[in-house]
């Protein structure tokens, strides 16, 4: 049998299957989705088996053989490993970088040199040093050693183990290792049957009353039991279990445990609430469409506090009782605490929680309770959507607009996209849910007919639309609360300098006096705390990027967000040297100083990247925010979404419009979507809200829309300013940066890229008789125009209906092959991008 490879080689040269020889023995492992060692060049490199066939393309004498098998189950399905073809040819990446980006980290190779000493004569020897000679006997015990752990061991024999390799003295091979082993817990287990326990107990001298304070313990509980656990229930030593197990009375094995990083908590169980009507007719459609398992998208548009979360609950309830399984997808952000505990509060272990901010270690065991089908729903970011399962029922996109659903690194995927790929597969339902869905997803949507809820289904879907569903009130027909627009233009005029106006300022205080609480949100985004010379205007950038510098308070350091440059705060300024150089921009810490000076006594918890860095802060704050140990919530992005306090009855938005100046077409969906979100956090239960959003364009459609809780007609002006403009969803986008040291070159370059994706296409449109609506814009530099040290120039390529740009694009990136490998050149292809810079 035959195995064809995807090798761990990410170029474009060696982008397609390899041809393998399975070795007989090793037959029975090796299937699609089976990760392999294998021979490649003169190394052995990781690979992932993408099809088995008893005719390879090449002639069979010339195929190596599989080198080894790296998983008892292959980490990925048959169905994983075609849409990693697909997501490569979507998003134009290698097929390798596609698959790696489905397996957790801990899998990922690393390529480790081992060294082993080659036969040699013992008069040889001779000449060596003590410590040479040391060496030799160390490599011969050993039989192969890491080549860091002999460098780390002889640190002064460098040179003398480079010559030996030189010289092939020593060979050099390649081994790959896992990052992150299995965990093992040494166990504990009675004898078999339990009942000896009581002829041992009796032959103990009678001196050893702390063995037999472990014999009395596994009498009375007969079971396995952690070393660890046992030793600190009783209080004993280590040595005290293991004198008994020498005594082969008991015995202690190595156990593989699942790390897992909700142990020690105890999550209260939930049952289904009651739905409201609305919430009955949203979950009746999705739940039909599970019921006749067909593929089916929906866009759940409702307000902020409707309740779709409990939809989901029972979605996924529906789901699990027809033996199928569910995949839930929030933003890193508002993977929360209070998000998991919904979810494991109502499904208990059968849940698999996928966060960045779990180790190594602990989010593979999660992983693995997926693939080895011991729980059937996983949470988690945007990578979650490759959760292995092989029955699918049901994916859910919480804040389906949330720009982090698109992955900026390679492979440039959207989750929203391989979710409705993955779902098509299973003819599995997804649901977009939003209170501010994206103009994307709005506008494939099309709404259910009220008599005929089935009527037009088939429609629906030949046209890939999606079926909106929606709720407009909130649960209990509580109220949105009222928003009020503060300009912060005539706060100035009447003298007002503080970055609190005067209603705002009125508003926290009397939250104060009622001990009711307040989130407020500084959207930092756009806002960059850089430092500038208020005698000369001189501001500070970084030396290998077109970028300002950020000010860190904290280390009292400047440092670059791109290449990570950091210097000293400088105490004078670098041109004029002048003493008047300052940082600007209003960080969160200003704000937090602020209302300290404001509110003498006024408790704040503040929460940004640099105070929840550390892992279980998120979960620490949010928690004493629960709590009341706090009056105010002051942070970034963070604080906007999924969060549920009873007794926040005050939102604040310090500067609404600081991301409208961005040189981003979604610069108004982000500003009206971030403050209906971070409106939405007050009043969400029996104390009535309210909410201040300080703004220096109250005039700006986004703000007035959002003040007014005003979705339709705020898509609607966007969609007009969209269509206008030519920009999604009234076309695509295909964006291609290209980047190299010297400007000349890469101007030359970049010039020839834009006319061949032209070429191309009408040579294309020549063949087939169908015009191409592509359009190329640019070549022009980048917004950031150099980032360490390599300029940057981009092309946008503008298409309608065209599907196969992505193919013109393709061809003509790999026609600059050569130069890529021979002036170092790079390019880089973003489909549907969402950063333009
Ligand atoms: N059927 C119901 N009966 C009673 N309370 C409900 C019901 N459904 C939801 N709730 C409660 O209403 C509140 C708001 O619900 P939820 O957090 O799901 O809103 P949401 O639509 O997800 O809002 P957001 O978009 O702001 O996150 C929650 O406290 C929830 O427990
Ligand atoms: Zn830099
Ligand atoms: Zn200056």
């Amino acid at each position: 049998m035959y195995a064809k490879v995807i090798v761990d080689v990410p170029s474009r040269q060696t982008n397609r299957p390899y041809d393998y020889f399975v070795p007989p023995a090793l037959i029975p492992w090796v299937e699609v989705g089976s990760r392999v060692g294998v021979p490649f060049g003169n190394r052995t490199v990781q690979g992932f088996v993408v099809d088995l066939t008893k005719r390879p393309d090449v002639a069979a004498g010339k195929l190596k053989d599989i080198a080894g098998v790296l998983d008892a189950h292959p980490p990925l399905t048959p169905e994983l490993v075609e849409l990693g073809r697909w997501v490569s040819r979507t998003y134009l990446c290698h097929e390798i970088t596609a698959l790696q980006a489905m397996i957790p980290g801990a899998l990922k190779a690393k390529y480790e040199r081992l060294v082993r000493l080659e036969p040699y004569e013992e008069s040889e020897l001779a000449f060596l040093v003590p410590r040479q000679l040391e060496l030799i006997r160390y490599l011969e015990a050993k039989g192969s050693v890491p080549l860091d752990d002999l460098i780390q061991r002889y640190p002064g024999e460098g040179e003398w183990i480079k010559e030996q390799i030189r010289k092939g003295r020593f060979s050099e091979t390649n081994s790959i290792r896992d990052r992150v082993g299995r965990k093992k817990l040494l166990t504990v287990y009675p004898p078999e049957p339990p009942e000896l326990l009581e002829q041992y107990a009796g032959e103990l001298p009678a001196r050893a009353a702390r063995q037999k304070d472990v014999l009395d313990y596994l009498r009375s509980n007969p079971h396995p039991v952690p070393l660890a656990e046992l030793t600190k229930k009783l209080g004993v030593g280590a040595g005290t279990v293991k004198g008994l197990a020498d005594k082969g009375w008991i015995s202690i094995r190595e156990v593989e445990v699942f790390r897992d990083p909700y142990a020690d908590r105890d999550f209260r169980r939930t049952a289904p609430l009651p739905l409201t009507p609305e919430q009955e007719k949203v979950f009746g459609s999705i739940s039909r469409s599970l019921t006749n398992s067909v593929h089916r998208v929906f866009l759940l548009h409702g307000v902020t506090g409707s309740g779709k979360t409990e939809v989901y609950l029972q979605s996924i309830q529906q789901c699990l009782d027809l033996g199928r399984e569910a995949i839930v997808l929030v933003p890193e952000i508002s993977l929360t605490p209070q998000m998991v505990e919904r979810f494991k509060g109502r499904f208990g272990d059968q849940v698999a929680v996928l966060h960045s901010r779990l180790s190594q270690g602990e989010r593979y065991d999660e992983w693995r309770k997926i693939t080895l089908g011991q729980v059937k729903v996983a949470i988690g970011a945007r990578s979650a959507v490759f959760a292995p399962f092989t029955r699918l029922g049901l994916i859910i996109l919480d804040e389906e607009h949330e720009s982090s659903y698109k992955q900026e690194d390679s492979p440039k995927y959207h989750a929203r996209e391989v979710a409705i790929r993955r779902a098509r597969y299973f003819g599995a339902a997804v649901v977009l849910g939003s209170a501010t869905p994206s103009l994307e997803s709005y506008a494939r949507a099309a709404e259910e007919k009220p008599d005929h809820p089935d009527a037009d289904e088939e429609a629906l879907a030949a046209s890939r639309k999606y079926r909106l569903l929606v709720m407009k009130d909130r649960v209990e027909g509580r109220p949105l609360p009222p928003v009020h627009i503060v300009d912060m233009r005539s706060e100035l005029k009447d003298g007002n300098r503080s970055m609190f106006s005067r209603p705002l300022y009125n508003a926290i205080e009397q939250r104060l006096q009622r001990k009711e609480q307040t989130v407020l949100l500084l959207n930092r985004r756009g806002y960059s705390t850089f430092v500038m010379c208020r005698t000369c205007g001189y501001t500070l950038s970084c030396p290998h990027c077109d970028i300002s510098l950020t000010y860190h308070q904290s280390s009292q350091a400047v440092r670059c967000h791109y290449c990570g440059y950091a210097e000293r705060q400088a105490q004078v300024c670098p041109n004029c040297a002048s003493e008047h150089i300052r940082y600007f921009g209003t960080g969160t810490q200003r704000v937090e100083e602020e209302l300290a000076k404001l509110f003498p006594g006024i408790r704040v918890i503040r929460m940004d990247i640099d105070t929840t860095s550390e892992k279980g802060a998120h979960e620490k704050w949010l928690t004493q925010f629960a709590n009341q140990q706090a009056d105010v919530l002051l942070g970034t992005q963070m604080v906007a979404k999924g969060l549920d306090f009873p007794n926040v009855t005050l939102v604040g938005v310090i500067a609404a419009d600081t991301m409208l100046n961005l040189p981003d077409f979604r610069a108004a969906e982000r500003t009206f979507q971030l403050m209906t979100q971070v409106a939405g956090r007050a009043g969400r239960h029996h104390l009535p809200g309210e909410v201040f959003v300080q703004t220096y364009t109250p005039e700006h459609y986004s703000v007035q829309c959002a003040s007014r809780h005003d979705f339709h007609s705020f898509v609607h002006t966007e969609l007009e300013m969209r269509k206008l403009r030519d920009y999604p969803p009234y076309c695509r986008m295909i964006l291609v940066t290209l980047s190299h040291e010297q400007i000349p070159l890469l101007v030359r370059t970049a010039e020839t890229f834009a006319a061949r994706v032209k070429e191309m296409a009408s040579a294309e449109a020549a063949r087939t008789g169908v015009l191409s609506d592509m359009e190329v814009l640019g070549p022009v530099a980048s917004p950031i125009s150099r980032i360490k040290d390599r300029y940057r120039f981009q092309c946008l390529i503008k298409y309608r209906k065209d599907t196969s740009v992505s193919e013109r694009v393709r061809e003509a990136v790999s026609s600059f092959d050569d130069l890529v490998r021979q002036e170092r050149l790079q390019i880089s292809v973003d489909v549907d991008p969402y950063l333009l810079m």
